[in-house]
C-alpha cells in the first residue's frame, strides 16, 4: 500500500523539522523537499517589488518534482533503495512518501496524489524572527520577508482557500514534540483506514 503525505505550510512554520522526525518513525519512507528543486539564481527575475522573485511557484522546477514523485510511485522500493531508506522485513507491503515545502498545494498535477495534506502556519511575527534568523544559500536581501515573502504567501494561502483546498492545519507554535506526535498519529490511522 502507498500513501503520500504533503508537509505544507508557510516558509519556517516548521516543516523541515517535522518532517525529519516523521520520516524516522514511519516504516518505508522516503522524502521528497521541494526546495531542493529551486532553479539557479541566474533564472530568478527580478520582479516589480525590486525583489528576486523566490517565492513564487515558477522559482522552481515542479515539472522535475513530478518526475521524481512518479518514479517513486512507479517503485517505490527501489526509489528507497536509491536514497538510502533502509526497508523494513516486517513491514514490507507499506510505502510512505512526505513531501515537504512551502508551496505545494498551488501545484495542481500534484494536488489529488495526496491522502492527506498538511498545512503549518505561525503569527507573522514570530514567522519573521525565525526566518531572519536563517541563512539560505542565498541570503535574504534586507526587506524581503515584508516585501517579497509574506505577500506571496498571503497570495498563495488566498488562492488555496479560493479553490477550496482540504488541508490539516497544523499550529506551528507548538512545541517540536507535540507536533511529532499529533502527526505521527495522524498518518498512522490515515494508513489504518486506507487498509
Ligand atoms: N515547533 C517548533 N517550535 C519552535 N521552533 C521550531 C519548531 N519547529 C521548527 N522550529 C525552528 O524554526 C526554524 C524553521 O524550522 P524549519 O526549518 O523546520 O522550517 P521550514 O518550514 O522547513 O522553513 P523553510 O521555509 O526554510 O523551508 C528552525 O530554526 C527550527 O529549529
Ligand atoms: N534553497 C534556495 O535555493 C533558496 C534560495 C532563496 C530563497 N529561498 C527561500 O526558501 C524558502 C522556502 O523554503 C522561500 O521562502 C525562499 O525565499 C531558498
Ligand atoms: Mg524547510
Amino acid at each position: 500500500m502507498k500513501c503520500i503525505v504533503g508537509i505544507g505550510g508557510m516558509t519556517n512554520g516548521g516543516k523541515t523539522t517535522l518532517t525529519n522526525s516523521l520520516q524516522k518513525a514511519l516504516p518505508n519512507c522516503c522524502v521528497i523537499h521541494q526546495d531542493d528543486f529551486f532553479k539557479p539564481q541566474d533564472q530568478i527575475p527580478v520582479g516589480d517589488d525590486g525583489f528576486k522573485q523566490w517565492d513564487v511557484l515558477e522559482s522552481l522546477d515542479m515539472e522535475a518534482m513530478l518526475g521524481t514523485v512518479k518514479a517513486w510511485v512507479k517503485k517505490p522500493q527501489k526509489f528507497a533503495r536509491a536514497h538510502g531508506v533502509t526497508l523494513q522485513p516486517h513491514d514490507p507491503g507499506t510505502h510512505i512518501l512526505l513531501i515537504e515545502g512551502f508551496l505545494l498545494y498551488s501545484y495542481k498535477p500534484l494536488l489529488d496524489l495526496y491522502s492527506r495534506r498538511y498545512f503549518l502556519t505561525v503569527p507573522y511575527e514570530e514567522c519573521k524572527r525565525r526566518r531572519s534568523k536563517r541563512n539560505y544559500t542565498v541570503p535574504d536581501p534586507p526587506g524581503l520577508f515584508d516585501g517579497h515573502v509574506w505577500p506571496m504567501y498571503q497570495k498563495y494561502k488566498q488562492e488555496m482557500e479560493r479553490d477550496g483546498v482540504e488541508v490539516v492545519c497544523l499550529d506551528g507554535m507548538k512545541s517540536r514534540e507535540e507536533l511529532f506526535h499529533q502527526v505521527l498519529e495522524d498518518v498512522q490511522n490515515t494508513l489504518l483506514n486506507s487498509f
